[in-house]
């Protein structure tokens, strides 16, 4: 599949997508009409066996022959029938496989901040159920559709040969099916399903943060109506299912009870022609019969307008991602041996117009440790991520070794920078793949880190010690054994570059010393940026960043900061002062 040029969309995306398996689909399309035609068979050898019938002297032989002739063929139609199922079914998986595929693929090369940013539920939705439907698509509506079409022309065909007043009053389905279409499917119905999957993904991602939410939910004693978000997404969708079906109803009513009533026309001329003796009653069968029987695969035309039009919806999702600006590296630098890292007039903002961080510079001189402090919101955190390029800079630029980090190679980026989150992720595997993160490290290699990362001890008392799995049946850690899971993956890495945000966030007293001894030997000889509420925990640092409200307040060490940066020095009168805080009841 080629994503090179700006996607297409609607049926002729859809029809790009399906075009990958284009042999197989093929396969199944002949199949389908060749099914649509032998399942006609049966009907229409009912005609010559009332003849037969009715002939005298009766041939007996013959509405015999008839008889087994009409059971090949609807047996042989079924099993035409079931070949091209298999085969709209086999292309439909695997064309879905490799969507999937390239999804990931393509997730893996957006820029990080876009995953963190895009809101999980609805990016589940386009994984999972968007894609799913394009199964529905290519396995179901393109045969029903082959079907709908070929069924139709062939019956008709051969009506028009045998009587063509009949042939012609059968075809009042088709004229009603082409004059109400555009009601039914235009371009009101059209908006209208744009709004039904906004509101429907706004109320998946509103199911998925009321979930996360339950625990405080519980706590503030509320409910799923108190919870203002969750009622009013289901609330909107509520009311966006009534009115999209309210607008598709009428017109589609119509149209399902005029199809089902259709013998009504051809029975009328039917029998005025049979007794005015214009045919005779094998006739009028025959189009009782394959005059109304057309009409069945029409049905599933019917449907297949909206159908389409779900679908392409959530392909136009799905492309947003399959095409979305990927993260360009202008050269492909190899990074030396000098590991500084500088913040050059950077300035970014998430929003237009909205900066998060305004005219930053700094340096960090390699293997020294720099932390960065200010109040929360000021942009220590976007800093820090801009390091590894979760998104890149508005203006200025990030050096590494004296190079713009977007002229590295991304996989050389990544291998010198190792980063220790605020959140740790744990995957549910083995506790020793949660550590090696498929780096390509020994068993003994791996415990040497968890030890040092002093996540040696919880592991091993642990029901499988390393091997015990993560999750729902196996190990559950505490905020802090994660971090230093963290930090073991880290130390592991051993990347020259580190940047650690709130590494000792969860811990206790006695963690954080641990931590701290863990974080210590990881330190040594690497350039480290790092951020910390708690300032005890920098006051050795080689250098303090102050960052307020997104700019570069003051730097230097933890004594000149304090002589010098009122700001700091608040800071830091406030953090003593909470080391003696006590709650008093
Ligand atoms: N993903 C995001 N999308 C939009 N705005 C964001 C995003 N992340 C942060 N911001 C905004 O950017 C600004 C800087 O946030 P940042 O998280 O860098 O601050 P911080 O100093 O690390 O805060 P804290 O100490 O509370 O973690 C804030 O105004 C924040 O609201």
């Amino acid at each position: 599949m080629s994503h090179e040029n700006q996607p297409k969309s609607g049926i002729s995306r859809l029809l790009e997508i399906a075009g990958t398996k284009r042999n197989l689909l093929i396969v199944a399309g002949v199949l389908a009409v060749a099914h649509a035609l032998l399942s006609i068979v049966p009907y229409a050898l009912v005609y010559y066996i009332i003849d037969a019938l009715l002939a005298t002297p009766m041939d007996v032989e013959v509405v015999r022959l008839y008889i087994f002739r009409s059971v090949f063929a609807a047996v042989a139609a079924y099993v035409l029938l079931y070949a091209s199922g298999m085969a709209s079914h086999v292309a439909a998986f695997n064309i879905l496989y490799e969507l999937r595929r390239q999804m990931a693929d393509k997730l893996g090369r957006l820029p990080l901040g876009f995953i963190n940013r895009s809101n999980s539920g609805a990016l589940k939705k386009i994984l999972a159920d968007d894609v799913e439907r394009i199964e529905n698509f290519i396995a179901h509506s393109i045969p029903d559709l082959v079907k709908a079409v070929a069924l139709p022309v062939v019956t008709l065909g051969y009506l028009f040969t045998v009587n063509w007043q009949l042939a012609l009053t059968s075809c009042i389905p088709i004229v009603l099916l082409a004059v109400m279409m555009p009601f039914m499917f235009g371009k009101k119905f059209k908006a209208m399903l744009a709004e039904y999957h906004t509101s429907l993904e706004s109320m998946n991602s509103g199911i998925v943060e009321f979930v996360r939410a339950m625990p405080v939910i519980k706590i503030f004693g509320h409910n799923a109506e108190r919870f203002d978000k969750y009622s009013q997404v289901v609330h909107r969708f509520k009311q966006m299912v009534i009115a999209y079906n309210s607008t598709a109803s009428p017109a589609f009513g119509v149209f399902i009870s005029f199809i089902s009533n259709a013998t009504l026309p051809v029975l009328a001329v039917g029998l005025y022609l049979y007794f005015s003796n214009g045919i005779t009653l094998s006739t009028l069968f025959l189009f009782l019969i394959l005059g109304v029987g057309y009409i069945r695969p029409l049905f599933a035309l019917s449907t297949l307008g909206p159908q389409i039009s779900v679908i392409s919806h959530g392909v136009t999702r799905l492309d947003e991602i399959l095409f979305g600006q990927e993260q360009e590296t202008e050269g492909d630098a190899h990074m030396g041996m000098d590991f500084s890292v500088q913040f050059k007039n950077v300035s970014f903002g998430y929003q237009k117009h909205q900066y998060a961080l305004d005219n930053v510079s700094f340096e960090v001189q390699q293997g020294t440790i720099t932390a960065l402090v200010g109040p929360s919101g000021s942009g220590k955190s976007t800093a820090a991520q801009l390091v590894a390029r979760f998104w890149d800079v508005d203006s200025g630029a990030i050096l590494i070794g004296g190079q713009d980090i977007r002229k590295i190679r991304p996989e050389e980026l990544m291998r010198n920078v190792a980063f220790v989150f605020q959140d740790s992720f744990m995957f549910e595997q083995s506790i020793f793949e949660n550590i090696r993160m498929g780096m390509d490290r020994t068993r003994d290699e791996v415990i040497e880190a968890a030890n040092a990362a002093q996540c040696h001890a919880f592991i091993d008392r642990l029901p499988f010690g390393y091997d015990t799995p993560w999750g729902h049946s196996g190990a559950h850690l505490s905020g802090g054994e994660q971090q230093r899971i963290q930090l073991a993956r880290a130390i592991l890495k051993d990347a020259p570059i580190l940047v650690l945000d709130e590494a000792t966030a969860f811990s206790d007293p006695e963690n954080e010393y641990l931590i701290q001894a863990a974080l210590n030997k990881l330190l040594s000889n690497k350039t480290v940026i790092v951020i910390a509420h708690r300032l005890s925990t920098i006051t050795a640092c080689d250098q303090i960043v102050v960052m307020r409200q997104g700019a570069v307040e003051a730097k230097g060490t933890h004594e000149e900061l304090l002589a010098e940066c009122l700001m700091y020095t608040g800071m830091w009168h406030a953090h003593t002062r909470a080391g003696d805080f006590a709650l008093n009841y």
